[in-house]
């Protein structure tokens, strides 16, 4: 956050300037000292630190499962609450897109956009930590995601955290799943959730608010991204892709026969992956492509030149015998259109020095090996989501079905010892 927020808090942010929401008819709480921050309509709910948060049954998007119960599959009650949470937080963020795309913010001078993306990051990470809050009650809770709360508590932050508040109050109303209103103290606790730093023992849910920032704002492609981890393994993950189409993606340029946008993935460790729209339609089973054949495969990967090196993926596919182009797409969606055969491989090569966050592959990458995918990084290496908020990848991370992995792994240490050999422009 620390890196966008200077840009939150400039003057020039085009919502800024805009005239304030208005107010939600709600009774805002009262000033708590260090307290309680969320404002419940119905009664008696336990405290469960840090936050206070109500209980009650939500209407929506909510199939309750108690975990460990006899017949119900592993995590279902952890599944549940996250398919709920990330449909609640693509809620806020389709409402700021269509915000972003109304306005005239692409074109202003000052090119500000990234302000404008603080809003939604940190009204989804606050949603999902509610939601996670609410529907899964025991055990301890601890998120580790991309947002903190450091710049949104100084004084010039005052009036984004008010618009954030009334975002992320207004979403909660219109879902209606909870009577609640949350207080900017609120806002400010629940996006601190998700300091944790995850490791190898104990559960941490992993987050990536708004995965694919430059796509939200392009219109493109992004993904709310959510994954659970178990002593070190990932358990489960769930990816709500707003702009993705239900359907497969037919001709693989980013359209579809399909006419209902809106993609929820979801994986559980052992038990296969799924999609269904972000309404919740019936799941439906998904499995990556049996091609076997480069010739016949397509490759996705980065929309951005700037986070994967493209002459090294066109010089891998090449070296494999892909004959299509490049299927360029922002965030983890890719994760998903692999996962239902959309395209045969993914290929993710960021330029040197760049160091892969766990919130970024974790729920994408279990969607694509419960679909019965592989996911490594360019050594055939496991990625190894216990090592805390970052990912030791060797070079790169690939991920394509089992029958192309020998070959496709093949390819990439050729290309890269090719490239490393290479003269360096001077
Ligand atoms: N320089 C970079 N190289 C590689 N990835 C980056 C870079 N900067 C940001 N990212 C991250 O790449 C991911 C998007 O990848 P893609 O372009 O394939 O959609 C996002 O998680 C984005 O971070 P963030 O989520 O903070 O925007
Ligand atoms: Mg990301």
């Amino acid at each position: 956050m620390a890196s966008r927020v200077g840009l939150l808090l400039a003057p020039s942010s085009s919502l800024a300037r805009n005239p304030p929401r208005a107010r939600l008819p709600y009774p805002l709480p009262s000033h708590h000292l260090g307290r309680p921050t969320y404002r419940r309509f119905a009664s008696s709910a336990p405290l469960r630190s840090p936050l206070w948060w109500p209980r009650q049954a939500p209407p929506l998007f909510s199939a309750r499962a108690m975990s460990g119960s006899a017949g119900s599959p592993p995590y279902a009650a952890e599944l549940a609450a996250a398919k709920k949470a990330v449909a609640l937080a693509a809620r806020l963020c389709q409402t700021v897109q269509q915000e972003i795309l109304q306005s005239d913010i692409q074109s202003k001078a000052d090119k500000s956009p990234v302000t404008v993306a603080d809003y939604v990051h940190v009204g989804s990470q606050v949603l999902v930590s509610l939601a996670l809050n609410m529907e899964v009650t025991s055990g301890s809770f601890s998120m580790v995601a991309e947002e903190d709360s450091e710049d949104l508590r100084k004084d010039s932050a005052e009036e984004i955290l008010e618009h954030i508040t009334d975002l992320v109050n207004e979403t909660l109303a219109e879902d209606g799943s909870y009577n609640i209103t949350l207080s900017k103290e609120g806002i400010l606790s629940a996006i601190d959730t998700g300091k944790s730093e995850g490791g190898p023992s104990g559960r941490h849910w992993v987050l990536d608010p708004i995965d694919g920032t430059k796509g939200f704002l392009r219109g493109g492609q992004y993904a709310i991204a959510l994954a659970l981890l178990d002593e070190g393994k990932v358990v489960l993950g769930v990816l709500g892709c707003p702009n993705l189409p239900l359907a497969s993606i037919s001709n693989l340029n980013g359209s579809s026969c399909g006419d209902q946008m809106g993609a929820l993935f979801s994986a559980t460790v052992g038990c296969g992956a799924e999609v269904e729209s972000l309404e919740g339609s019936p799941p439906q089973k998904i499995s990556v492509c049996t091609i076997d054949n480069p010739v016949n495969a397509s490759f996705f990967e980065s929309y951005e030149g700037a986070h994967t090196m493209h002459d090294l993926t066109g010089s891998i596919a090449e070296k494999l015998g892909v004959q299509a182009p490049p299927v360029r797409i922002d965030s983890q969606a890719k994760y998903g259109a692999l996962a239902r055969g959309d395209g045969a491989i993914y290929l993710r090569f960021p330029h040197k020095g760049y160091k892969e966050k766990i919130w970024d592959h974790a729920a994408g990458a279990i969607v694509v090996t419960e679909a019965g995918g592989v996911v490594t990084d360019a050594s055939g290496n496991d990625l190894d989501f216990s090592k805390g908020r970052f990912l030791d990848v060797d070079t790169g991370i690939i991920a394509t079905n089992k029958q192309l992995m020998p070959s496709l792994l093949k390819s990439v240490q050729e290309a890269i010892k090719e490239k490393s050999q290479a003269p360096s422009p001077l």
